[in-house]
Formats: C-alpha cells, structure tokens, sequence
C-alpha cells in the first residue's frame, strides 16, 4: 500500500501549481512568490529525482497586465490573456531557475496531442529526453490553439494525464489551501483537513467544491478528478499549501502535509492495466527466439533487430502484438515506428536506423513501458 514513508524513495514527480497562488491572488507575478518553490524544486532535482512542473498562471498574469479584474468569459479573451501571460511565466520560471544554473523548457499541450497516439508518443518522448538531460519542463495548456472541446480546461487535469504519460510516481497539486477539506473552507471555517483517504473513498466527490477565488478555475473537484485520473497509472496525489514554507521538502520527506490520496492498485499493475485499456491490435511482430526470451525472461524493451518479420497495418504508436516463430503471442505493445520503417530497420541495430531511415525517433522498436506480456 503507497504511504508517506514511501515517498522520500519515489523518482519521478509531477508538481502543479495554480493561478490564484502564483500571481498572488491575481496581483501578478512576482520573483519573490516563486523563489521558494524554485529553491525546493532544485533541491529535490539535485537529489536526483525527475521533476515536470505543470504551471497554471497564463490567464491571471494576462489579466493582471492587462489591467483586468475579472476572468473573462470568452473563450477568444481568455486565449488572448494566456498568450499575454505565458510569456511572462515562462520568462520567470526561466530566470529563477537559472540563477540556480537549471534549464527549463517550455511544453505546451493541448488536449488532442495526448489523445492521438503519435502525439502522445512524441510528446512522451520529448519529456523523458528532458527529464534524461536534468532539464526541468514546465507544462501548461497550449490555451491560444485549443477549442472549447479540445481543452483540458483546468491544469489539475493536465498535470495527472502528464502524470500518466511520464509515469510519475507522485502528482503534487500545491494550492491556496491546506488540502482537501471534508466541506469547503472559503465557505465553512470549521471544516477539517482530511489527511489522508483512498482515492476509491465515495465520501471525496461529497467533499470536493468547485473554485470561488477568481482565478482558479476547478476547485477541488478537478483535483479530486485529476488524483483519480493519475491512479490510472498508480501515481498517488498529494494535495497542499503551495504558501507553506517548504512543503514540498516537507512532502518529499514523508511528513504529514495536505491531503494524500493513494491509488488503490499498485502502479506495475495500475501501469498494465492502463495500457492494456488502450489495446487494439493494429499488426504483428514476429520475433527471433532471442528476442522472444528477452521479452519474457528479462522484462527488456523490443529491438528491431530482433524481429524478423512485419504483418499487418499500422502506426507509429499503435497497438502491435509480439508473437514468437511459432505464432505465439508474447506481448502487446505501443510501436515506435509505422509499418513500412518498421519493415526496413527490421533485424538491424538502431545504429543503422540514420542510415536506412534517414533519422531516428527511439532506439527501441517498443519501449519496456510500453510492454504487456499476455
Ligand atoms: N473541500 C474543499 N477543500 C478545500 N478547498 C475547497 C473544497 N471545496 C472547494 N474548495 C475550493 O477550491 C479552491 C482551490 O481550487 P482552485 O481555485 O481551482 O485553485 P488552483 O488555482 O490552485 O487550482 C479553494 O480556494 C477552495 O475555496
Ligand atoms: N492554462 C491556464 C490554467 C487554467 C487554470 O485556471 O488552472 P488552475 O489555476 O490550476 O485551476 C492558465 O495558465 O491560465
């Protein structure tokens, strides 16, 4: 079962911080507010941890230059804010990040990019090569290109599907309150900090309030969504005071801060199963006995050189089954590359990938994390 002591051990976080927090309170952005984080984000990435910081603010800092008080309502104004406002963001998390010799990247996504397999593929491998080169992302919707249907919305939502895409091991939504409280504290004072629960606990939808601050835009309802979202793949949520002093030192060394919500299954299974969720075979692999054991014996990721033969149709990203010489299926798994590359590099190493493909996307025909023995 995933408990705080297990935190301080956990690799890979996803940290979510809101607007109403980072632009105090619709004030603007202020090196000064981010400072902290940035020297416990740094901290922890000198730790050696792998860190992705999904960073909401665009809108308010937006409004804030713009002169405005309240969040508009229109979708083309609030695009026109979010452009207004990333820049600052990002020019801010830059420089305080850089005072600390950290460079950061700038990944904006939109709702379509992780719902298509090959978007979702690249935009996964973009961030595992940044995570790889100590470079810190920082994620936020890309609010100017996406419609009203394509969009996530809330960041709570994007942080927990990033969360899914990078498999992280713990999602940290920091915001204006202590945690999730069994009623909403704006509104009843004497409500209580639920320390902890099971994110299968039916009292949490209950609880969860929507945003009154002006800023934010999910309350605790896209936050209790999002901890669901992110046990998909076995990540637990922690909810917290993004204005405590080091909470997310305090987190990281298992102290009991905010509100925990931990997955029900643990995450190899959750992570299977999650994948196992988006099977639908497109084509088939036919493995080498070598590479057939690696798969089963040794958990090892698929290398195209060995296969040895290519069926079907399909995809960078897609659904392929392994089978072995005599049929049998091995495992299923996202491929890297569409049918007709796959065809070419087959039985070659990926050194000869630049020479008969003309570039490279990933060294591996299917990813180990993107394995399901059957
Ligand atoms: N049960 C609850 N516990 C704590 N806060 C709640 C609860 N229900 C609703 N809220 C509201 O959710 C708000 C935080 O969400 P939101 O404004 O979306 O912040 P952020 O910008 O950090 O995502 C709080 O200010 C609070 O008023
Ligand atoms: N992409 C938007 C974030 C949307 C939003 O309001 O998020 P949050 O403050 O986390 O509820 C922005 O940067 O303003």
């Amino acid at each position: 079962m995933f408990n705080r002591e297990r935190i301080p051990f956990t690799r890979r976080w996803v940290v979510k911080i809101g607007s109403a927090l980072l632009t105090r309170d619709g004030a603007g952005l202020d090196l000064q507010v981010l400072e902290p984080w940035v020297a416990q984000l740094t901290a922890w990435r000198h730790a050696g941890h792998d860190l992705v910081l999904v960073s909401s603010g665009a809108v308010a800092q937006g409004m804030a230059r713009m002169g405005w008080h309240r969040r508009p309502r229109a979708l083309h104004e609030l695009q026109a804010a979010a452009a207004i406002g990333q820049m600052g963001l990002i020019r801010a998390w830059e420089t305080c990040f850089a005072r600390r010799e950290l460079h950061t990247a700038q990944v904006l996504l939109t709702r379509d990019d992780l719902a298509s397999r090959e978007r979702y593929l690249n935009a996964r491998s973009t961030l595992r090569t940044l995570l790889a080169l100590g470079v810190i992302p920082v994620v936020n919707e890309n609010d100017t290109v996406a419609t009203d249907e394509l969009r996530f919305g809330d960041n709570d939502t994007l942080a927990a599907l990033v969360a899914n895409l990078i498999e992280a091991d713990l999602l940290v939504l920091l915001t204006d309150q202590d945690g999730l409280f069994d009623a909403d504290p704006r509104k009843q004072p004497d409500a209580k900090l639920i320390a902890e629960t099971r994110i299968d606990d039916n009292r949490l939808d209950a609880v969860a309030g929507g945003s009154d601050n002006g800023l934010g835009s999910g309350g605790m309802v896209t936050k209790v969504r999002a901890a669901r979202l992110a046990a998909r793949s076995g990540c637990a949520t922690i909810i917290a005071a993004g204005r405590s002093a080091d909470s997310l030192g305090r987190i990281g060394r298992g102290e009991a801060v905010g509100t925990l919500l931990r997955p029900v299954q643990e995450p190899q299974a959750a992570r299977k199963q999650w994948l196992a969720g988006h099977l639908r075979v497109s084509g088939r692999l036919i493995l080498d006995a070598g590479a057939a054991r690696a798969l089963r014996e040794q958990g090892r990721s698929l290398l195209a050189v060995g296969v040895k033969a290519v069926r079907g149709e399909f995809k960078r990203g897609e659904v392929v089954a392994c089978v072995d010489e005599q049929g049998r299926e091995i495992a299923r798994g996202l491929v890297n590359y569409d049918v007709q590359d796959t065809d070419r590099i087959k039985g070659q190493p990926s050194s000869a990938f630049v020479r008969i493909l003309g570039y490279i996307d990933d060294e591996e025909l299917i990813h180990r994390d993107n394995l399901v023995l059957t």
